[in-house]
């Protein structure tokens, strides 16, 4: 790019922040951060996230050339509203990063000026944590990340957003925005809403029967990490795309009707059928290519939470001559399990660092 290319940033969070510093690796972009907490502001302006920040909308937007509206889904409605009262720049692009394409894009075509070429987006990498403090300009490294532009926006118009994406190392893809929602919607949002479900009803079973959190280890965890997201983000996520999800749902209650029939009639070559059928279509699911993130040879442990614990790990550790980088106590659950993280310096003794930890007995796992 040779010209300045001012971008303004409303929502300066964990995907505000990822896209400020993924597009400000371009000498010639400025990023000009708009938030409703000036905290948030304070924390980007001194991490380096953005050049210039603003309470202030009308500031924030008035030299914008390409505005990326990362709040909550509700809040970018809120946005859309306030946009076209204020003085912003000729050709001026806008477009959001919400989780749910159809109703935003239905009501920028309502709300926006003509002068305004609205593109829907969603970069389809995220991560259960919010805020700023955990944005990274590799986030959407190898990731896809959804344009939905109506049928009347101007080719250039899609290719300038586009070509200022390819900052973000993310691989940009155009489809229909009821097509995103109904995709998305089973590939993301009615997991969320399975994975809180199981772990509310776990929850419930607890309160008369401690045991289930404390014997709720692997599977359990694996299968519940993104019920740990942001409640108020996925509020409404699930409030703007009701009818997929209600359809989704209906499958879904039949699909689990199915597998449960073939419980109660004890089917065994059927239930090992659609447990394999499942492991197959898992098993060939693309991973992200390594080096989407940056590599971090992390492996976490649980560790019953009495002093000597963490001293025996590291003591065996090193009786081996595994080296560690870094060393971190991530929770501690109640009275018996905490989890230490370490950080190996490259992948084989992560691997070493595991089979031995194993070996005595650890329960270690690779991701949170
Ligand atoms: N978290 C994730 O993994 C992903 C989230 N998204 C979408 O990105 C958007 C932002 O999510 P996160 O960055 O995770 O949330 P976040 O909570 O980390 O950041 C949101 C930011 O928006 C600010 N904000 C709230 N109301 C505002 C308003 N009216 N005007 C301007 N700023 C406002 C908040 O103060 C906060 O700094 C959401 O629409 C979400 O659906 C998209 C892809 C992945
Ligand atoms: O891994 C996770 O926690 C996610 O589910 C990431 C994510 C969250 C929301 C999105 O709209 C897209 C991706």
């Amino acid at each position: 790019m040779e010209m300045k290319t001012t971008i303004a940033i409303i929502g300066v969070g964990l995907i505000g922040g990822s896209i400020a510093l993924s597009l400000r690796q371009d000498p010639q972009v400025s990023v000009v951060g708009f938030d409703v907490r000036q905290e948030c502001l304070d924390k980007a302006l001194t991490s380096g996230v953005i050049h210039a920040g603003t309470t202030d909308l009308q500031t924030a937007v008035r030299e914008a050339n390409i505005i990326f509206i990362a709040a909550p889904v509700e809040q970018i409605y809120a946005t859309l509203d306030r946009l076209p009262s204020l003085s912003l720049q000729p050709g001026v692009i806008v477009t959001d990063v919400g989780s749910t394409k159809s109703g935003i894009v239905r009501y920028a075509r309502e709300k926006m000026p003509r002068e305004v070429t609205f593109i829907g987006g969603h970069p389809m990498a995220g991560s259960h944590k919010s805020g700023v403090e955990a944005a990274s300009d590799r986030l959407f490294e190898n990731a896809y990340y959804v344009l939905t532009p109506a049928s009347d926006v101007p080719e250039d118009q899609v290719e300038k957003l586009a070509s200022l994406l390819a900052l973000t190392r993310a691989k940009v893809i155009r489809m229909d925005p009821d097509e995103h929602d109904q995709v998305v919607g089973s590939v993301s949002h009615f997991p969320h809403i399975l994975a809180s479900a199981l772990v509310n009803l776990v929850a419930s079973y607890d309160d008369s029967n401690p045991w289930h959190h404390r014997l709720a280890a692997g599977g359990f965890r694996d299968i519940t990490r993104i019920a740990s997201s942001n409640p108020r983000m996925w509020r409404d996520v699930l409030l703007n795309n009701r009818e997929h999800l209600l359809r989704i749902a209906e499958d879904w209650a039949k699909a689990l009707d199915n597998v449960m029939g073939l419980v109660k009639e004890g089917d065994a070559e059927q239930i090992e059928h659609f447990f394999r059928t499942a492991r197959d279509f898992r098993d060939g699911l693309p991973e992200r290519k390594k080096g989407a993130m940056p590599p971090l040879y992390d492996l976490y442990i649980d560790i019953p939470d009495h002093p000597g614990e963490i001293g025996r790990i590291t003591t065996l550790l090193g009786a081996k001559n595994i080296n560690i980088t870094n060393l971190q106590i991530r929770e501690t659950r109640e009275d018996i399990l905490g989890v230490l993280r370490i950080t190996f310096r490259s992948q084989l003794e992560l691997e070493k660092g595991e089979e031995l930890l194993c070996y005595f007995g650890y329960n270690v796992y690779r991701r949170e």
